[in-house]
C-alpha cells in the first residue's frame, strides 16, 4: 500500500505490482514441510492448509464443508448463480439437472464435434511444421472455446453476434479476479468499486450479458416452439445442443430452473471449459515433446487402436489407456487447480483437530500431487505412476485434478474424451519436440498454473512408413 493508488477520482492497482512469478513456489515451499493441517495467515484471514489424502477425502466428501470460499463470490458478477458459484440446495438440484449433459451417451454424440475441431486445429498448426518453436496455447484456446460453443448453442456458427471475442473477455475477467484475490484490501466491495478494475469488470459484464442475452432472446422462443412441435425423427437422431436441453429443463422444471439460471449456466460452462482443457493439452504436448520415447509409445498405441484410420470415436478413445496415463501424469504435475478453497460455517472435526468456523480451508492438490510419500518419482514425468498396479497401491485422494465429492468437476469424462481426441489427432499428424523437461519449466500461478515462459514446442509432419 506504500504506492499511491489515488488517481484523481478513482483508486487503481498498477499492473506491474501484481506480477509475482514465484508466488506458487513461495506458497508451496513455506508450507510443504509442516504437517497437515497447517495454519497460514493471508492478510486478516486465517487459512488452514490441508495436504494429506485421508484428510482431503474427509473434507471433500463432507456436505458440511462444501461451501466455496468467500473469494469465489468475486466470480459472481460474471458467472451469476452458475454451478461453479452456487451453493446449498440450489447447487445440489442444478448439478443433478445438468449431469445428463455430461453423460457417456451425450459425450459419445459429442465425439464428431470434437474430431471436426481437432481436424481444423491440426490444419491451423500445419503452417508451423518444420519451422521454429511457437507457443501452442493460442491455437488451443480458440479450439477449446469453439468446440464448446458448438455444443452449447444450436448452430453456433450462424449467430450474428461476435462471440469470438468471448475468450478475450473471459481472460481479462480472470485477470481482474486474480488481482482482487491477491490484494486483500480489494476484497472489500467498498474499495474495489473505487478501482478502474471495477469499471472494466462492469464493462465486460455488460458486453458478455448482452451477447448471451441476444442469443437467448432469439433462440429461446425458437427452441421452445421447436421442442413443442418437433416430433420428427431428425431430432431424435441428432445430439441437441446444451442450450436446447437447458431450455427443455426450464419447460419441464419451471420451479427449479429459470431462464436467468440457463444464462448463468451457459456462461459458467463457457468460462470453465476454455482454459482448463487448453492448458492441460498444451502441457501434455510439451511433455510428449520433451520425452520422445514416451511419445513413441503413445503413437504405437494409437496405431494399434486405429489401424489406418485417422479419426477417433468413443470406442477408440476407450482403448487409449497409455495416452490417458500421460494426460493424468501431466495433470499430476500441472493441475489446473493447484489449490481449491472452502469456508467453514461451523466447527469441523478433522480427525483429532477442530477446524474453527468462519475460516478458509485450502486444499493443496499441487502439494499432494508431488508428495514423495505417494509418488515414486514426484518431480519427473513418469506415466507409469498411473499403471493399474501403481494406482491400486495409492490412496485414491492423492490425485485430484478434477477434485472429488459433491463439488467435483462436472466434465471429467467429457474433458478426457476431448483431450484424447485432440492429442490423438495432433500425434497422428505431427512429431512433437520440446526443449524443456519438467525441471526446466518454471511455474507461475494466477487462476490456474502456468509456465512462466509459455508453452513452446516445435512440430514436424509425421510420416508413417
Ligand atoms: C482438463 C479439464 C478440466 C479440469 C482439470 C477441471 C478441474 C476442475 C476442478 C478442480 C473443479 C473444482 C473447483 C473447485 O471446487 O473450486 C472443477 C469444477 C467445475 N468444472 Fe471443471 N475442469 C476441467 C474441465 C471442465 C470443462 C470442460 C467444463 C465445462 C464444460 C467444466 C466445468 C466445471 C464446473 C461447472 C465446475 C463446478 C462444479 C461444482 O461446483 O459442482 N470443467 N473443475
Amino acid at each position: 500500500m506504500a504506492q499511491s493508488f489515488v488517481n484523481e477520482d478513482e483508486l487503481y492497482v498498477p499492473e506491474d505490482i501484481i506480477k509475482e512469478p514465484e508466488l506458487l513456489n513461495v506458497v508451496v515451499s513455506s508450507i510443504e514441510s509442516y504437517p497437515s493441517p497447517t495454519r497460514l495467515w493471508i492478510g486478516p484471514r486465517l487459512v488452514i492448509v490441508v495436504k494429506d489424502p485421508h484428510q482431503l477425502q474427509i473434507i471433500l466428501q463432507s456436505s458440511k464443508i462444501a461451501k466455496k470460499a468467500h473469494i469465489y463470490q468475486f466470480l459472481k458478477p460474471f458467472l451469476g448463480q452458475g454451478l461453479f458459484t452456487a451453493s446449498g440446495p440450489t447447487h445440489k438440484i442444478h448439478k443433478k439437472l445438468l449431469q445428463p449433459l455430461f453423460s457417456l451417451k451425450m459425450i459419445e454424440g459429442y465425439c464428431d464435434v470434437f474430431q471436426r475441431h481437432a481436424d481444423a486445429f491440426v490444419e491451423r498448426l500445419r503452417q508451423h511444421a518444420g519451422g521454429p518453436q511457437f507457443d501452442i496455447i493460442f491455437y488451443l484456446h480458440d479450439t477449446a472455446f469453439e468446440s464448446t460453443m458448438d455444443l452449447l448453442l444450436p448452430d453456433a456458427n450462424t449467430h450474428s453476434i461476435h462471440y469470438k471475442d468471448f475468450p478475450k473477455y473471459i481472460r481479462r475477467f480472470y485477470h481482474i479476479l486474480v488481482t482482487r484475490i491477491r490484494y486483500f484490501w480489494l476484497h472489500w466491495d467498498y474499495i474495489f468499486e473505487k478501482t478502474s478494475y471495477f469499471k472494466e469488470q462492469t464493462m465486460i459484464k455488460n458486453i458478455t450479458t448482452k451477447l448471451i442475452a441476444e442469443v437467448m432472446d432469439t433462440k429461446v422462443p425458437e427452441t421452445v416452439e421447436r421442442l413443442k412441435n418437433d416430433k420428427t425423427p431428425s431430432r431424435a437422431t441428432r445430439i441437441p445442443s446444451m442450450m436446447e436441453v437447458l431450455v427443455e429443463m426450464v419447460l419441464n422444471n419451471e420451479n427449479c430452473l429459470s431462464v436467468q439460471d440457463c444464462i448463468d449456466h451457459l456462461m459458467t460452462l463457457m468460462a470453465t471449459s476454455q482454459d482448463t482443457q487448453s492448458s492441460t493439452v498444451a502441457f501434455t504436448c510439451m511433455m510428449l515433446g520433451a520425452y520422445p520415447d514416451i511419445q513413441d509409445l503413445v503413437v504405437k498405441e494409437l496405431r494399434e487402436a486405429l489401424g489406418e484410420k485417422k479419426t477417433l470415436d468413443m470406442s477408440d478413445v476407450s482403448k487409449l489407456k497409455y495416452l490417458e496415463m500421460c494426460i493424468k501424469e501431466t495433470m499430476r504435475l500441472y493441475p489446473v487447480a493447484p489449490f481449491i478453497f472452502r469456508d467453514t460455517s461451523e466447527d469441523f472435526q478433522l480427525d483429532k483437530i477442530t477446524i474453527p468456523r468462519h475460516v478458509t480451508v485450502a486444499l493443496g492438490f499441487y502439494i499432494v500431487h508431488r508428495d514423495p510419500k505417494y509418488w515414486e518419482r514426484p518431480n519427473e514425468f513418469y506415466p507409469e505412476h498411473f499403471s493399474p498396479e501403481a494406482t491400486s497401491r495409492r490412496h485414491p485422494f492423492a490425485f485430484l485434478p478434477f477434485s472429488a465429492g459433491p463439488r467435483k468437476c462436472i466434465a471429467q469424462q467429457y474433458s478426457y474424451t476431448l483431450m484424447k481426441i485432440l492429442l490423438g489427432t495432433i500425434l497422428l499428424n505431427f512429431e512433437l519436440e520440446c526443449d524443456r523437461k519438467v525441471e526446466d519449466i518454471k511455474l507461475t500461478t494466477d487462476i490456474s498454473i502456468r509456465p512462466i515462459d509459455g508453452y513452446p514446442i516445435k512440430i514436424k509432419n509425421r510420416i508413417f512408413c
